[in-house]
This record gives C-alpha cells, sequence and structure tokens, in this order.
C-alpha cells in the first residue's frame, strides 16, 4: 500500500492505495513538533475505524513546509520500513524538469499540481490552487512547470484584517448577497469573496493574454468550489488534483526503477 502526504502550511493530507486503488484520505493539521510516534497512532485509529489493514510499504512526500520532513522520514523508515520519495529533493525524479530561473527553488506543491494536471488534461494549463496562499501554476504544453503567481491565500486575508485591525471580528467566507455591505461582517465578506472572483479573473486573463495559446483553467483546494459559483472562472474543478499528482510521480520514479 502507498501512503501519499500532501503537507501545506495549514493542513496535511494523507492518502492511501492499495495497487493503483485509491482507499482513503486522512486529514491534520500541520505542525512540525508531531513526531513519527503520533503520526502513527493517529494513522492506525483512523485506519482501524475505516476499516483498512495498514499494510503500508511505500511512502511519498510533499510539503511547503522544510521542517516536517524529518519526522514524516522517520515514520516512513521506523513503522513502514521504507525510505520515502521527497518531491523536491534530488532522489525523487520528476516527469518534467521546470522551466524557471536559476536558483528558484519552486513550492513542491506546484510541482505535483503540475504533474498531475497535465497528467488529466494535458499542457497548456492554468491551475489555481487555493490554500494557505493561493497559487497559479502554468503548465505547458509538455507538461513543465514554467511559472505562476503567489497570491495571500484567503483566509488569510481575512486573518490580517482581523489581527491588524482593532474593530474587525474574525469572520469566516462566504458568497454575500449583496456587494454592498451593510455591517462590518457583511463588507468584510464581500471585500473578500469579490475581491478574490476579481482577482482570479483578472490574473487568468492576464496569463492567457502573455502565453499566446489557448488554455485551461483548473481550480483545486477546498475553497475553489465557493468562488466558482454561478460564474465561469474555471473549466474545471478538480477536488484530487495534489493527490493525484503524487501518485503520478510515484509510478513514474516506480517505473525509472529509482528504488
Ligand atoms: N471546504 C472548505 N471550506 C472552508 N474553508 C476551507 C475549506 N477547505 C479548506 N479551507 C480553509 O482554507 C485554508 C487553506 O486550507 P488548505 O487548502 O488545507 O491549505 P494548505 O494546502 O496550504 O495547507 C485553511 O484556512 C482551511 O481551513
Ligand atoms: C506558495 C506556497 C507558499 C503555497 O503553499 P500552500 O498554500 O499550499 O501551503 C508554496 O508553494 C511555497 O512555499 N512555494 C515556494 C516558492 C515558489 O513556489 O516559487
Ligand atoms: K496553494
Amino acid at each position: 500500500m502507498l501512503l501519499a502526504i500532501d503537507c501545506g502550511n495549514t493542513n496535511t493530507v494523507f492518502s492511501i492505495w492499495d495497487g493503483e486503488r485509491f482507499l482513503c484520505t486522512l486529514r491534520t493539521s500541520t505542525e512540525h513538533q508531531r513526531t513519527a510516534d503520533q503520526y502513527y497512532v493517529w494513522i492506525s485509529t483512523l485506519l482501524e475505524h475505516h476499516e483498512i489493514p495498514l499494510d503500508i510499504n511505500a511512502v511519498i512526500i510533499s510539503t511547503t513546509v522544510p521542517r516536517v520532513v524529518f519526522n514524516l522520514r522517520v515514520l516512513a523508515d521506523r513503522y513502514f520500513n521504507c525510505r520515502p520519495y521527497v518531491v523536491g529533493k534530488a532522489e525523487c525524479l520528476l516527469p518534467t524538469q521546470p522551466r524557471v530561473d536559476e536558483g528558484t527553488v519552486v513550492g513542491p506543491d506546484r510541482l505535483v499540481n503540475a504533474a498531475g494536471g497535465f497528467d488529466r488534461y494535458g499542457g497548456d494549463l492554468i491551475i489555481v490552487d487555493f490554500g494557505t496562499a493561493t497559487t497559479f501554476d502554468v503548465v505547458a504544453e509538455d507538461g513543465a512547470y514554467v511559472g505562476g503567481i503567489i497570491a495571500p491565500g484567503v483566509n488569510l486575508s481575512l486573518q490580517a484584517l482581523h489581527e491588524m485591525a482593532a474593530a474587525l471580528p474574525h469572520v469566516d467566507v462566504t458568497k454575500p448577497q449583496k456587494v454592498i455591505g451593510t455591517n462590518t461582517v457583511a463588507c468584510m465578506q464581500s471585500g473578500v469573496f469579490w475581491g478574490y472572483v476579481g482577482l482570479v479573473r483578472e490574473i487568468t486573463q492576464r496569463i492567457k493574454a502573455e502565453y499566446e495559446r489557448p488554455m485551461k483553467v483548473i481550480s483545486t483546494g477546498g475553497l475553489a468550489p465557493l468562488f466558482g459559483q454561478g460564474d465561469t472562472l474555471y473549466d474545471e474543478f478538480d477536488e484530487f488534483l495534489t493527490i493525484h499528482g503524487l501518485r503520478i510521480i510515484y509510478d513514474y520514479n516506480r517505473e525509472q526503477g529509482n528504488a
């Protein structure tokens, strides 16, 4: 069984596969202090709940938080008796190399999205990923990651307003009924919601104009559907794009005989 780990700045998602068959995902908050033993107790309890035997013998990790790698490596070594592939490290091969400025370290999540997106939808893509940051990844005709955009995440923007402005409360993002807010919460929700709809529309349009070839827009991340509602911001929403990308990169390494 394969354990594929997608660790973002906010949440870590473990997905479990039996051969090619996807079994389940488990989600926890990202904390670099969490030890291998703590992960193991958590995974084994949840798998027991799902009635899935714990028979993991391969691990692949993508993380935007470098400090979590140590404990995840210990987890793989101590409990699953294997050496994990860590996306972005030399030991993990990529189907295509990114084409970016020399010395740039691309977020592994973006390389994984590019691999998953290319496998599912072909090249010439814009992938919009709503995470801690909102990222736009441009995938070329041959599947290479060739750049993109990093914007502040939706919840990060709302949190920043609350933290930096004494009179602004903590609010959750939602689609407001009206644009003109008539109370503080409605004003904040309108600013963030319509601001992000505009951000996504403007950035995708500008990428398309600069790229000079027809492109498909794929969205992923828990908040993506909210912003697509009733609008034509994306061609597809793909909740499992990142874990699919991890699967593709894992298979590629096996095919290449990279043990
Ligand atoms: N379905 C959802 N509804 C509301 N908020 C969500 C949903 N999914 C994720 N979030 C929030 O979006 C933010 C980014 O989460 P996530 O996509 O897990 O980020 P990352 O990949 O950077 O860890 C977090 O604040 C999370 O709580
Ligand atoms: C842009 C990111 C912070 C997004 O991370 P996330 O929101 O998924 O936690 C991450 O991809 C990252 O740290 N990137 C490094 C810089 C780059 O990709 O160019
Ligand atoms: K992201």
